[in-house]
């Protein structure tokens, strides 16, 4: 497990993002496999009818098979589309059978915009977030935009919001021994990786 002890956010941004981009082919296979085992049959994801998910990028792990089960299963998928404007906000949006996707600024496929499919973030029940590193207390480093912190900062005004819950999706190289949290990173409620269930 990498110390990040007195690294900065962009080297442990960079070290982190090298780890995952080194797994090869037959690793993130198997990795989505074994998340997809982890999560499928949990209360937090088959209790779920509105999940927020994200496609795969810069080694990312996979949650495709997710998406997939839970389309099978007749639930609403959501996936991150970037605004126009204001460039720092990201929407929601519900993804249908035969959506087609484009290139985003940052080269991540995505939906084509369409306002009347997103949806407030605090009316979907689960939210699967992609990140870059993540420590044991639902402390999340993500790509660097503040795109998911923007997006959840109202739960900052009241304590005990539960909705949606928010679980962290990752490979076991992301996991770092401490983080440290900015005033607006936004606790998750735990981390699921191949390997198992952190927090
Ligand atoms: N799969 C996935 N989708 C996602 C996210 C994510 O982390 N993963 N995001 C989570 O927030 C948003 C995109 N966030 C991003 C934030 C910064 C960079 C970034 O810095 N990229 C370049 C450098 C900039 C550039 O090319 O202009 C890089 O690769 O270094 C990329 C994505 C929305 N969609
Ligand atoms: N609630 C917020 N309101 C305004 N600015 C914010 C908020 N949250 C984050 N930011 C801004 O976003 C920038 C990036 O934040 P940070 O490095 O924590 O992103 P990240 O969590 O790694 O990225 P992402 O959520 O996109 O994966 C910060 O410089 C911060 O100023």
């Amino acid at each position: 497990m990498l110390e990040a002890g007195n690294l900065s956010r962009p080297v442990l941004r960079r070290q982190l993002r090298q780890a995952r981009r080194n797994l090869s082919p037959l690793q993130q296979k198997q990795a989505a496999r074994a998340l997809y085992r982890q999560l499928a049959q949990h209360p937090l994801f088959r209790r779920a009818r509105d999940i927020a998910l994200y496609l795969p990028n810069d080694g990312e792990i996979d949650p495709r098979p997710l998406l997939h089960a839970a389309q099978s299963r007749g639930k609403a998928v959501y996936l991150p589309v970037l605004s126009r404007w204001p460039r720092t906000r990201m929407r929601f949006q519900r993804l249908q059978l035969h959506d087609r996707l484009a290139a985003n600024r940052f080269r991540i496929a995505e939906p084509l915009s369409n306002p009347k499919r997103q949806r407030r973030t605090w009316t979907l029940d689960l939210i699967l977030l992609p990140l870059v590193g993540f420590d044991e207390h639902g402390g999340r480093l993500g790509m660097g935009g503040g795109f998911y912190d923007r997006q959840l900062a109202y739960r900052q005004l009241r304590k005990n919001w539960h909705k949606p819950t928010l679980l962290g999706l990752a490979h076991e190289c992301q996991k770092v021994d401490r983080l440290e949290l900015a005033s607006w990173d936004v606790r998750l409620q735990a981390v699921v990786t191949d390997g198992g269930w952190y927090g």
